[in-house]
């Protein structure tokens, strides 16, 4: 039997977590990332994910564009708590030496370093598959940060840009884009190689959102990562509504997606999005609007936190809408 991946960590790491706890450790394993307090007014937060070829990108992949998306998905969840970058360890695994490759590379690391303001501090470079691990660390003024568990009953859920492009590009990659004009061809694959940081709006966003984290499994999985926690730290049981006609998805996602139930299924469970997925109290949510139309950020309104269990779907009519399909999990097809 497959162990799904929460499980996997919860039975296999929990031991060593659990152990040695210091005093500077504010929150371990579970959020977008740690928190650890550096000081009475600083905490410092340290986060890391992989990218390996044939499981988060497909094989001759653009170097540049490659990078791109590897430092942006990291730094995606600083973003998602609400914290500023403070600089990223880069450890690659390369299967020759190629200096085309490296030179693009290169570049696009550079670049997305220099969009964030994070310095590379250092790394671990091998011989091996390809595949490539950064590690982001940030700073937010202590208690500030956006964790997944404060989330309460009455609270709206927000999304920041659009859902489902980076499903859409990776189907446009995989089977081709025969329908779709080379302009909107770039609109997915920009979405898949070089999601936009969240970093201005989600500071913007401490104070007023209850919890948050950053969409890369898909919403129907990450926003029950945030029920999950808050329903613990709260003793409740939490479920949200999200209603689907209010998903926001682009013109290029639905010529990919052309029938709406697919629209929605995609738009929840495609993942790869990095989009900011936050609760806010029905009080602060005009305040909390503003501030995004202020930077130029799309925040959609797309649900409420109810007392229950789950995520219901439903219409504009109110009707229930049922999703068969689920978010991404690795070792989902292991037996
Ligand atoms: N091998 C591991 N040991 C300890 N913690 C882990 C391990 N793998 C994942 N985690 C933790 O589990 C949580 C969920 O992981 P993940 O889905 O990768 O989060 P994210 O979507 O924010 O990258 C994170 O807090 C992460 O730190
Ligand atoms: C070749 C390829 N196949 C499938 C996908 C889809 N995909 C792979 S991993 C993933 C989820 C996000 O990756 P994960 O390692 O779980 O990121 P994390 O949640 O740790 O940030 C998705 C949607 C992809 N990006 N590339
Ligand atoms: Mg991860």
């Amino acid at each position: 039997m497959a162990i799904p991946e929460f499980e996997l960590i919860r039975r296999y790491f929990s031991s060593a977590w659990q152990q040695a706890p210091v005093p500077e450790l504010c929150l371990g394993p579970g959020d977008d990332a740690a928190i650890l307090q550096m000081s009475a007014t600083d905490q410092l937060l340290v986060s890391v994910d992989t990218l390996n070829v044939g499981v988060h990108f497909l094989p001759d992949s653009p170097p540049e564009r490659l990078a791109q998306r590897c430092l942006r998905v990291n730094i995606s969840d600083l973003a998602a708590m609400g914290g500023e970058p403070v600089g990223f360890t880069l450890a690659l695994s390369l299967p020759d030496v190629d200096s085309e490759w490296l030179a693009g590379f290169s570049q696009g690391l550079a670049a997305a370093a220099r969009e964030a303001k994070c310095p590379l501090i250092g790394g671990d470079t091998t011989h091996g598959p390809l595949s490539m691990t950064i590690q982001v660390l940030g700073k937010v003024p202590a208690g500030q940060a956006i964790r997944r568990d404060g989330a309460q009953v009455g609270d709206l859920i927000y999304v920041t840009g659009t859902l489902g492009d980076a499903a859409a590009a990776l189907q446009v990659m995989q089977a081709g884009s025969a329908q779709l004009s080379s302009e909107n061809v770039d609109i997915l694959l920009r979405a898949f190689y070089e999601p936009t940081m969240r970093i201005e709006a989600a500071m913007q966003l401490r104070g007023l959102a209850t919890a948050g984290l950053d969409l890369s499994d898909g919403l129907i999985s990450d926003l029950r990562h945030i029920l999950t926690a808050s329903s613990a730290r709260s003793r409740s049981n939490l479920g949200a509504e999200v209603n689907v006609s209010a998903l926001p998805v682009s013109s290029a996602f639905k010529q990919v997606f052309p029938e709406f139930q697919q629209q929605v299924e995609r738009a929840v469970s495609g993942g790869d999005d990095y989009q900011l997925c936050v609760t806010v109290p029905a009080e602060k949510a005009r305040q909390a609007e503003s501030l995004m139309a202020d930077l130029s950020v799309p925040f959609s309104r797309i649900g409420e936190i109810v007392t229950g269990e789950g995520i219901q779907f439903h219409n504009e009519q109110n009707e229930a809408v049922l999703i068969h399909t689920q978010g991404y999990q690795h070792f989902a097809d292991s037996v």
